[in-house]
């Protein structure tokens, strides 16, 4: 049903729902799904706040750049990457040039309420969450825009409905670029 469809890769700021999104979205399609910090921490063999920790920022963007070309590579898959994933150019060539880039964008106060209990996303432990959130959001957003083709808002709607619109956008996507559509044989 889904062979024509290129690989997606989503997009968006730390409590967008990319990882939540990305894995019923795969669900629904039928095909496999790769988190890219999920995908670090198995090659590295220690979690992203270890990584942090160890090698600084820089070392685990290094990891992430790898792990992007690597991902992007693979066909018929649903990527979530990191919300850092779009800072390098490099990064943001492979996944515009090798797959459909869906852009999940939140409000900061939705982003806060998400995160704030989670601990796993060292650049949010600090005193000052949402100061963090708003100047990673400034920096970021125009960068998200430049890579995707399809822009959602996640910020009041149920994962399983934002996944349904999000079939629908693709659909959209595909058939103004001629890719055959999600659903096209199931009609
Ligand atoms: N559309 C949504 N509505 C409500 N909660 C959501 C939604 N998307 C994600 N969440 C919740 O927000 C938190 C962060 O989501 P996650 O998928 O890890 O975001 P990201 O990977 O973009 O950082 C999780 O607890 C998840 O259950
Ligand atoms: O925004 C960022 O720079 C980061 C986002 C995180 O992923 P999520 O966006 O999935 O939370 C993770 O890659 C790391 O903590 C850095
Ligand atoms: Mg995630």
């Amino acid at each position: 049903m889904v062979e024509e469809l290129p690989s997606v890769f989503l997009v968006g700021p730390m409590g967008a729902g990319k990882t939540t999104i990305g894995r019923l979205l795969a669900k629904q399609l039928g095909r496999s799904f790769v988190d890219s910090d999920w995908y670090i921490e198995s090659q590295t063999g220690a979690d992203i706040a270890w990584i942090f920790a160890k090698e600084g920022e820089a070392g685990f963007r290094e990891r992430e750049t790898r792990a992007i070309d690597e991902l992007t590579q693979q066909t018929q898959i649903v990527l979530a990457t990191g919300g850092g994933a779009v800072m390098a150019a490099e990064n943001r060539a492979f996944l515009k040039e090798r797959g459909i880039v869906v852009y999940l964008n939140a409000p900061v106060d939705v982003q806060m309420a998400r995160t704030a209990k989670d601990k796993s996303r060292p650049l949010l432990q600090q005193p000052n969450p949402r100061k963090i959130l708003q100047d990673l959001y400034s920096a970021r957003d125009p960068l998200y825009r430049q890579v995707a083709h399809i822009i959602m808002p996640t910020g009041h709607t149920y994962p399983r409905h934002m996944v349904n619109q999000l079939l629908q956008k693709l659909e959209t996507f595909c058939e103004s670029t001629s890719i055959s559509s999600a659903h096209e044989e199931d009609e």
